[in-house]
């Protein structure tokens, strides 16, 4: 994604502390006490310019969403895209997601969702796949026993690639899709990128996976 330098982007984001959380990892084990209501909670690791986090939380009242976004220039569009929502079932971190273990208590998380990772090719950056397995075992930590991961992408390789480390991990592939537009899932909610390479002709594939 194209990083263009917001210099207004670091002030907006300590403004809005009640939204992007200043002290995630002291949230660790008690994220719940952050949202109206406890219910169960998505997380997103690279929210992106947040499309998918506030139409998931529009649409899906009954659960909480918690977004990780490195990059500053682009969490403020995930902001005012779930400003725009008016939800309060939204939360936003603005953090590298190294080990989430530090931010998430054992069995905190009901689902992680994966949209449209970085696939980093080369083979000398296998360990930064967020699919590799010591992310995997992060996951499995952090998601409840009956927790899912699931996997958008539009990159072929990467999905083969995440398919076999799920596979080598010991995971169960519940549901694997080749072209999710075309499968009649009315219930998907498209990201940025979802819909940019979808709209180039582009095949969306899906993998949702328990532990
Ligand atoms: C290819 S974009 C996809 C964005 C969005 N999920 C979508 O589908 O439109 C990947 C995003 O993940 C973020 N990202 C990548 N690795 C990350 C990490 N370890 N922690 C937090 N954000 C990360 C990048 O900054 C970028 O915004």
């Amino acid at each position: 994604m194209r990083l263009r330098h917001k210099p207004w982007a670091a002030d907006f984001i300590k403004e809005h502390q009640d939204l992007v959380i200043p002290d995630p990892f002291e949230q660790k084990g008690k994220w719940q006490q952050l949202f109206p209501k406890e219910q169960p909670l998505g997380l997103e690791i690279g929210t992106g310019k947040g499309q998918f986090i506030a139409y998931m939380a529009s649409h899906n009242p009954d659960m909480n969403f918690i977004g990780i976004e490195k990059a500053e220039s682009i969490i403020v569009t995930a902001m005012q895209k779930v400003m725009d929502q008016g939800v309060s079932n939204a939360l936003l971190v603005h953090e590298n997601a190294e080990d989430l273990r530090d931010m998430f208590g054992k069995n905190e998380v009901d689902t992680i969702y994966l949209n449209f990772s970085d696939p980093w090719p080369k083979v000398r950056h296998e360990k930064r796949r967020l699919t590799y397995h010591k992310f995997l075992e992060q996951y499995q930590d952090i998601l409840k026993e009956d927790g899912k991961l699931i996997l958008k992408t539009d990159n072929r390789s990467f999905f083969e690639y995440s398919l076999v480390s799920f596979s080598q991990y010991g995971m169960t592939l519940e549901d694997v899709t080749l072209d999710l537009h075309a499968s009649g899932d009315e219930s998907n909610i498209m990201t940025e990128y979802e819909e940019k390479f979808s709209s180039k002709g582009q095949p969306i594939y899906r993998c949702i996976a328990t532990f």
